[in-house]
């Protein structure tokens, strides 16, 4: 037998095993579950620790069923002789670890491990497997030794999977994921980590495979949960099976758009145009929202309430005083109001106590008057230390017994309800709802008003605004993550940008993007720009230099424009090399016909390549039509970013790169969407 062959049934009796082990533990895991379902107590103690037993268990059930695709990987021998097989989970048989999972720290080395820096090891060897089928072994002498009888070195497996065609889904990579990578994934860095890298270096790849490492690894993660934020819906649709591949499927994952409208309980808004979300996303806006709110608490003045007809007026000073405690709280604005109206009230109730003494003194001088000289306590002191009021150090009852029973608490209470004080103090404090108070600004701000006040149609652009506003008004989302992963992080406005932070208290992220791509939306320059200085000066920041997507030969047809947009950034290195991008000159009236004509040629070439057409916005529709029913993608460059294909067609690079300001940059990203094939027409 070859060695090959003889390494293969070997490493399959071993794969066999480990399925057997899976298929055990399943029915263990799937027993224990319907039996702590069963199980019932009364005691809430009881109750609790069956529930958490039950969240446990089902997500072991979860992730063994995902680990049944492609169970094991890897393998990875020291240099004497003892081996440790790589998974998507740990398996055992007693103390034997017959599988380590992949986020293990016993794993790093299957990732980490060079021909520089061997680690130990002599040899990584990957597995591929149909089904429960291994149908391949390939090794990596790392210690520099020659191959033996027992190593099967040939060609990489990062090569075939990085060469093999695309589905328009992306996969999991945990079985080919590369060292620069793997040490982002792995990192134990809870604040914030930045990742950047040009077109196609696995940011992607790397935010979801440390979405995955910081569910098992962060406490905080598990119980507050992950959310990962794409673009766009077609971008969403695009990731969604990564997480679920490694059994993970509690992560949320949304649009930076759609958080804040389901948080607010807001419809789907319309998408806005890149010129009214930029001037909606502006940092200083959200002090300008917070000037608007701060108008309404009790702007200067007088404040005078009616008490049983009486006016009771809160002069200059004393409603300044009651502004600034309640203001002087931080409290959001409608919380602060209930503070606001405490103040007020408790001012009211002394003034009222205050009066009613004078006038009661006034009232017992009148008596004595009256009455001749008799003194009135003292001819009632009897009476009145029976019902338990004692004088005072004057011998005196009289005020002091009607002023206590003016009972300062019930006084306050019955202010509190009282109608024409609530007027009042809504007058000086009002209660406001975020809609309103994002109204008044854009009163201000004609460029990114909406038509009509009466029934404002809110774009996407105004969504952090009114999350803004809901923050000053009612305080933090009640909804928050432990854990955030932006992807395309470049694209968030500043605004934007204030309604992820404000879900993630604890600052523990995951930010990959690449500025040289970034919209006219936001046209950020650096993570400062993106994320503030201080986050951005506490950021660990790591930057991927290896283009896993595209060949050597479209990067150089980029290389240009990157010089250009970028001039800082050193381009990726592409680990392939393929065809020569090709350049199909057309005159503007011949354009869609020479796109239809290419992509027809592309298509015809690959039946089952993921082939598309990249085009300025505005001229989708019209590519679109003239290619009628076929099963080539035609996508507006706006909505392009993070997806890839194995054919492109760029049409008319110049109309996209008049389209819009920054229009270079789109070009840039449309270029380098191609694994394999890229035409550009015009
Ligand atoms: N270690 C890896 N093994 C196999 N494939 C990989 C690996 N790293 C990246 N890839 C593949 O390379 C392609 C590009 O990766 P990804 O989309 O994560 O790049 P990106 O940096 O996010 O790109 P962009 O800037 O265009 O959004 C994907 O098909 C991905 O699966």
């Amino acid at each position: 037998m070859q060695p090959r062959q003889t390494e293969q049934s070997a490493e399959q009796q071993y794969v066999d095993a480990l399925y057997a082990r899976l298929d055990g533990e399943s029915r263990r895991v799937r027993a224990d579950l319907d039996d702590a379902r069963r199980a019932s107590s009364a005691d809430p103690a009881e109750a609790y620790t069956r529930e958490v037993r039950v969240a446990m268990l089902t997500r072991r059930e979860r992730t063994l069923d995902a680990a049944g695709h492609h169970l094991c990987f890897g393998r990875i021998d020291d240099a004497g002789g003892r081996t440790l097989h790589i998974g998507r989970t740990g398996l055992s048989d007693g103390d034997d670890q017959l599988l380590i999972d992949w986020r293990a720290e016993a794993a790093r080395p299957f990732y980490a491990a060079t021909a520089a820096h061997p680690m130990g090891l002599r040899r990584r060897r990957h597995l591929a497997l149909d089904g429960r089928r291994v149908t391949r072994v390939s090794d990596e002498i790392l210690d520099g030794t020659e191959p033996g009888p027992g190593d099967v070195v040939g060609d990489g497996p990062l090569l075939e999977a990085i060469s093999a065609r695309r589905t328009g889904r992306m996969r999991d990579v945990v079985s080919t994921l590369q060292a620069e990578q793997d040490a982002i994934i792995r990192s134990a860095h809870r604040g914030v980590t930045v990742v950047e890298g040009g077109p196609g270096t696995g940011k992607t790849v790397v935010a979801l495979h440390r979405a995955a490492y910081v569910l098992a690894g962060f406490e905080e993660a598990r119980s507050d949960g992950v959310l990962v934020l794409g673009p766009g819906t077609r971008f969403l649709d695009y990731i969604a099976e990564v997480l679920p591949s490694l059994g993970e499927n509690d992560v949320a994952m949304s649009t930076a758009d759609r958080l804040v409208a389901d948080a607010l309980g807001l419809p789907e808004a319309p998408a806005a145009g890149h010129e009214l979300r930029r001037a909606a996303g502006e940092a200083r806006l959200a002090d300008e929202l917070a000037a608007v709110v701060r108008g309404y608490q009790a702007p200067s003045g007088r404040l005078t309430v009616l008490v049983d007809g009486d006016p009771v007026t809160l002069d200059e000073h004393a409603l300044a005083e009651a502004r600034a405690t309640a203001g002087g709280t931080g409290l959001p604005h409608n919380q602060a109001r209930e503070l606001f109206k405490d103040l007020v009230v408790e001012w009211v109730a002394d003034e009222v106590q205050a009066r009613a003494r004078v006038f009661l003194a006034k009232l017992d001088e009148d008596i004595e008057v009256l009455t001749g000289g008799v003194n009135v306590d003292k001819a009632a002191a009897g009476d009145l230390a029976r019902l338990g009021f004692a004088p005072d150090d004057g011998g005196r009852f009289g005020h002091a017994a009607a002023v206590a029973e003016l009972d300062p608490g019930a006084l306050q209470a019955e202010l509190a309800e009282d109608v024409a004080l609530e007027r009042a103090v809504e007058a000086a404090w009002p209660y406001l709802v975020a809609q309103d108070v994002v109204l008044d600004l854009l009163d201000a701000r004609p460029e990114i008003s909406v038509p009509d006040a009466d029934a404002p149609a809110w774009t996407a652009a105004h969504l952090p605004l009114l999350d803004e506003a809901e923050h000053l008004l009612n305080g933090p989302p009640a909804r928050i993550y432990g854990h955030v992963v932006v992807d395309e992080a470049q694209e968030l406005t500043p605004m934007q940008w204030r309604s992820v932070l404000r879900r993630c208290p604890g600052r523990s992220m995951t930010v990959v993007g690449d500025l040289a791509q970034a919209g006219p939306a936001t046209g950020a320059t650096s993570w400062a720009d993106a994320l503030g200085a201080d986050l951005a000066r506490r950021a660990d920041v790591r930057t991927l230099t290896v283009c896993y997507r595209t060949t050597a030969e479209v990067l150089e047809v980029a290389a240009p424009l990157l010089a250009r947009i970028a001039p800082d950034q050193a381009p990726a290195r592409a680990v392939r090399n393929g065809d020569v991008p090709r350049r199909v000159a057309a005159a503007s009236d011949e354009l869609v016909d020479a796109v239809v004509r290419e992509t027809g040629a592309l298509a015809a070439a690959g039946p089952d390549d993921l082939v598309a057409v990249v085009a300025a916005d505005a001229a989708v529709e019209q590519i679109a039509g003239a290619l009628g029913d076929t099963r080539v993608r035609v996508v507006p460059v706006s909505q392009v970013r993070g997806l890839e294909f194995d054919a492109v067609v760029v049409a008319d690079p110049d109309g996209i790169t008049g389209a819009r300001p920054g229009g270079e940059r789109d070009l840039y990203v449309a270029l380098t969407r191609p694994t394999r094939t890229l035409v550009v027409v015009g």
